[in-house]
């Protein structure tokens, strides 16, 4: 009996120590490694016979996965609840690799814990498919909020942000201003140039208003084909005014050339200024009606300038 025992348990050992997890046995008690498995030397590097306390295992835990699996791991085995957790080794050329270590808690005749056993095994391969999967559904919200000609917050994103700063403005009592710039004579460029050329135009227009007047947390986005909508929370009448004039002026400076406008030699826009410190009663779709009336205004008075909503006309010719 004694024989068939010892040739069984060899049988399991080499079963084992042949799988690609890495089985192991700590003594509750004694808070050491009865056993460890010797594929761990293949997986991190470190001895077999490094293993000896549970301290050796807790010091090559990644610092930052260290404390959140220490305490989990101790709390399920008091409890005497199975368990897995992932975490990062340390290897002995101090790297780290992504383990999940599944936990069996075996308890005495007393009920009590007398040792947990379990299995390591190196889930580095599914951590790094999972990690570039988050980093492609980021990439793909990003794209998905983006106009894919010129670059710039598509409509969705501005809608969102939008609503979004038109909360802050309302709970906070802060202004909203919206700046909505429209090329001028844009079918003209298209017939003249070719739509490819006015693909460009609307590029380097979104580019040159995005450089020119947005800051911190402003966005610029795409409104519609050739208009674009700049959202400025916090700023005031004057402040808008004044960013849609610079707009209107590095446009000038651009100095693209627009043969066939009927304003003048380069490209221009008409930009529409709006602003509300929004109190009881007011509403966004309020707001950007006064914005779209203002750039209205601007292309029925001659294009090439800005118009804001109760504020002088500055004109620019
Ligand atoms: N190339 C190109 N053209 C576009 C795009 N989206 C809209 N357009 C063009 O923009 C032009 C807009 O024409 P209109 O609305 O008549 O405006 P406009 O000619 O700029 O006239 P005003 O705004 O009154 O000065 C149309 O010819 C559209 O085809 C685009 O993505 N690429």
């Amino acid at each position: 009996m004694g024989a068939y025992l010892e040739v069984e348990s060899a049988v399991y050992k080499t079963l084992l120590e042949s799988t690609r997890a890495i089985p192991w046995k700590i003594d509750w008690a004694a808070a050491r490694f009865a056993y460890i498995g010797p594929q761990i030397e293949g997986l991190l590097g470190w001895s077999q016979a490094s293993w000896a306390t549970v301290q050796d295992w807790v010091d090559r835990i990644h610092p930052d996965d260290r404390e959140r699996v220490v305490q989990f791991c101790i709390a399920q085995s008091q409890a005497g609840v199975d368990h897995e957790a992932d975490y990062r080794a340390l290897t002995c050329e101090g790297d780290y690799v992504w383990i999940r270590d599944v936990v069996h808690v075996v308890r005495n005749e007393e009920g009590a814990v007398d040792s947990l056993v379990g299995f390591m095994f190196d889930i580095s391969e599914r951590k790094r498919a999972e990690e570039r999967m988050l980093q492609l559904q980021g990439e793909l919200t990003e794209l998905s909020f983006r106009d894919g000609l010129t670059g710039v917050a598509n409509r969705r994103r501005l809608d969102a942000f939008l609503d979004a700063e038109w909360a802050v403005a309302c709970r906070e009592r802060k202004p909203l201003s919206l700046v909505l710039a429209d090329i001028d004579c844009f079918k003209q460029y298209n017939d003249h140039y070719g739509h490819l050329a006015g693909d460009a135009c609307l590029r380097r227009v979104a580019g040159l208003l995005d450089t020119a007047a947005v800051r911190g947390l402003e966005l610029l986005g795409r409104f519609g084909g050739e208009e674009f909508l700049m959202v400025l929370p916090g700023t005031d009448a004057a402040g808008a005014l004044e960013r849609a004039t610079l707009c209107l002026a590095r446009l000038a400076e651009a100095d693209i050339p627009h043969g066939a406008s009927a304003v003048a030699g380069t490209l221009t826009a008409s930009f529409g200024v709006a602003t509300l410190l929004p109190g009881p009663g007011d509403d966004l779709l309020a707001l950007l009606e006064t914005v779209d009336r203002c750039l209205y205004r601007a292309k029925q008075q001659g294009r090439n300038q800005v118009v804001a909503s109760q504020s002088p006309l500055p004109s620019h010719a």
